[in-house]
């Protein structure tokens, strides 16, 4: 049985800045996902995580190597097909325009699916967002509130994969811990693997079974349990350099 994801020996170029010491953002990294998991990508910054993740989502292309899919490499597969099922959730929301209810409606629609009104409020509420009139102007939202809403988006196209892009990073500790539940029920309910970067290593911990690494262009995968025997900070240290202050 093939499995649920598979990436081979991609590579994707850096900007042409005529170095060659700095051809690549990251080269020959692989990974197998045999079944829906927990998985906390960290790495300083500027080593590729969100580039891998739009990658992922085909958002934009790998230079080299194959992403594969149930088995499927996404160069035989129709782009929205794949976007249906792998789903990225950017760092900075970006809201379509309209108000927040055309912008919860919009996703659906571009797939041909029934919107799932109960769902959308269901959600809403979950993520303390219930109090939104559904008919102001999207532009208008917070950061906050947009950061929520992109998720719902997401959310409601039911993904098999969800790729999080630092969701939480402009929330605060009450929206994030209800960020954080949703998707912990939402991945045992629906069984949708998510792979989300955060530079915040006790939310890796609390979030993860597994944790990817990412620096010097490679991927390091490890079990979340033993990557966290060590103390955070000293993780810090070695993993998200430099990190004097905050990480
Ligand atoms: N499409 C692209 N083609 C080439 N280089 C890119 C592309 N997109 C981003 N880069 C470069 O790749 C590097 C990594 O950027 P990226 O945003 O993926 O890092 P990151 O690990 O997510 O960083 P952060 O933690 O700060 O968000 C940056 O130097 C960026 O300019």
């Amino acid at each position: 049985m093939s499995a649920l994801f598979e990436i081979h020996n991609l590579a994707k170029h850096n900007w042409d800045n005529g170095d060659q010491a700095s051809k690549y953002i990251f080269s020959q990294l692989s990974a197998e996902i045999t079944e829906p998991e927990r998985i906390a990508l960290i790495g300083a910054s500027g080593q590729g995580k969100s580039t891998l993740l739009r990658i992922l989502a085909l958002l934009d292309t790998p230079d080299e190597g194959d992403l594969l899919l149930d088995g499927a490499s996404y160069k035989n597969t129709n782009v929205r097909l794949w976007r249906m099922g792998v789903s990225y959730v950017a760092q900075q929301a970006v809201m379509l325009p309209g108000s927040v209810e055309d912008n919860l409606r919009m996703v659906s629609k571009l797939h041909g699916l029934a919107y799932d009104s109960v769902l959308a409020a269901q959600l809403l509420k979950q993520l303390g967002l219930d109090y939104l009139d559904l008919g102001k102007q999207a532009a208008d939202c917070s950061g906050g509130e947009k950061q929520r809403i992109s998720l719902i988006r997401s959310l409601l196209l039911r993904p098999r994969i969800l790729l999080l892009d630092e969701i939480t990073a402009s929330l605060d500790i009450n929206s994030t811990q209800k960020v954080e539940e949703l998707l912990m029920d939402w991945h045992l309910k629906e069984e949708t693997l998510l792979i989300w970067v955060t530079h915040d290593l006790e939310q890796a911990r609390r979030i993860s079974n597994r944790t990817w690494v990412m620096g010097r262009g490679e991927l390091q995968d490890h079990s979340s349990d033993s990557f966290f025997a060590e103390p955070v900070a000293v993780l810090a240290q070695k993993f998200i350099q430099p990190v004097k202050g905050s990480l």
